[in-house]
């Protein structure tokens, strides 16, 4: 099966040759795909060559599938309500400190099937397609007892094989202490290590392992203690790090070798020099801080200059952040992170792919890569921030089939 897309005004991919920003514009090509594959980028002197199917991309901007690195798609019951109590006064912190917030989500999540939360996620996920998106990773976190913690991770990995987005399971036991063990920690946090580590791990049910290191969450010490456990059942470590307060979290995440550190909005200097030396890549969620109604944002210049390539995401759940769309986080990112566009093509696709480990598959407009694309309905690369809050999808594609396609212009 070979489709052409012809007629590309802008194809936009990061370059890869010139470092993190820099962005490949090339104008007026046309992009064969084969197979599900990307097979050649077409200069458009050249003949086209004969395909199956032909999609006109003339007015538009071709760009990988945005990656979303970090989303809690898999939840029962939205909360609203909360969102009101924030309004008239109340902090995020204040209502899960009284038992709101994550572990409000749990005890609903405990009441529903698998079946009922499998189908409303199912139908949630869809979105993402809709906004360009066409990998998510996706955290447990909602069930926190063994039994649900796997009916959650089990979702995500039916969700993975059953329609076209690609979800990278993160097993999120760790999210908060649940209801049943608030007077004894201790207890939940080696539930996490001896039973349900080992179990997602040779059900092989997850990829990687994230834990919410907050103060009034999981402290630094438990946060080791469980991500080295899961690092030696062979899952990677991603970390909620330095949201609330500057916690550590963003030194721990270099001193295990975390893959990344998330949030980081009070990360300490040291600890950005930090992840700049190991590796560890920032996932920056600017929509949450915005969502939260607070004025501090994380610093990305900073940790651009320190050497980190920094991913950005959604950060999609029922509490700190509702959006699925990535395009407006762009805005977001850009207004108050002050990233520019190329920095941010880059953060959304090839780091945040990198941060999942398959920027050999994705991530990139290259030929023998998977033809998962999104063309934008937009003139040139600064217009996507710059026209901010709705969505210039006008098609989704993935691994060579369309998957999204616009209704109506406008
Ligand atoms: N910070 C922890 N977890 C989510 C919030 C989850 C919730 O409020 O339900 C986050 O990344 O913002
Ligand atoms: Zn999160």
């Amino acid at each position: 099966m070979r489709t052409l897309i012809k007629n590309i005004d802008h194809l936009y991919t990061p370059d890869l040759n010139r470092g993190f920003g820099q962005v490949l514009d090339l104008q007026k090509v046309h992009l064969l795909l084969e197979d599900g594959y990307i097979r050649q980028i077409i200069a458009s002197d050249q003949p086209l060559p004969e395909a199956d199917e032909i999609i006109d991309a003339s007015g538009k901007c071709l760009l990988p599938g945005f990656i979303d690195p970090h989303t809690h798609p898999v939840f029962w019951k939205t909360r609203e309500d909360e969102f009101v109590m924030r309004i008239e006064g109340k902090s995020y912190e204040e209502i899960a400190a009284a038992g709101g917030g994550i572990r409000n989500s749990v005890r609903k999540f405990r009441q529903a099937s698998k079946e009922e939360i499998k189908e409303i996620s199912r139908r949630r996920i869809a979105r993402f397609l809709e906004f360009g998106v066409t990998t998510i990773e996706a955290k447990s976190g909602y069930g926190l007892s063994t039994q649900d913690e796997i009916k959650s991770l089990e979702i995500i990995n039916e969700l993975n094989d059953e329609q076209a987005l690609d979800l990278i399971p993160t097993f999120l036991g760790a999210h908060e202490v649940p209801d049943e063990y608030q007077q004894n920690r201790a207890a939940y946090v080696e539930l996490v290590c001896k039973e349900m580590i080992p179990l997602v791990a040779e059900r092989k049910l997850a990829r990687y392992c994230d834990v919410f290191c907050e103060q009034g969450v999981f402290t630094v010490e438990e946060s080791r203690k469980i991500l080295t456990t899961a690092m030696e059942y062979g899952l990677k470590a991603r970390i909620h790090a330095d949201e609330l307060a500057a916690f550590g979290g963003a030194e721990l995440a270099a001193e295990i070798g975390a893959v990344t550190a998330d949030h980081l909005i009070l990360a300490s200097d040291e600890g950005i020099r930090a992840m700049a030396e190991r590796g560890v890549i920032p996932v920056l969620l600017p929509g949450t801080t915005f969502f939260l109604g607070k004025d501090q944002y994380a610093r990305a210049r900073t940790m651009i200059e320190a050497g980190c390539q920094v991913a950005i995401s959604t950060d999609f759940n029922p509490g700190s952040s509702t959006t699925q769309n990535l395009q407006l986080i762009w805005t977001i990112a850009a207004l108050k992170l002050k990233m520019l566009p190329g920095e941010l093509l880059w953060a959304s696709t090839w780091v945040a792919a990198r941060s999942l480990g398959i920027e050999r598959q994705a991530g990139s407009i290259e030929p023998g890569k998977q033809a998962d694309l999104v063309i934008l309905d937009i003139p040139n690369l600064n217009y996507l921030p710059y026209h901010y809050g709705l969505n210039h999808t006008y098609m989704t594609i993935k691994n060579g089939r369309v998957v999204y396609k616009r209704l109506n212009g406008y």
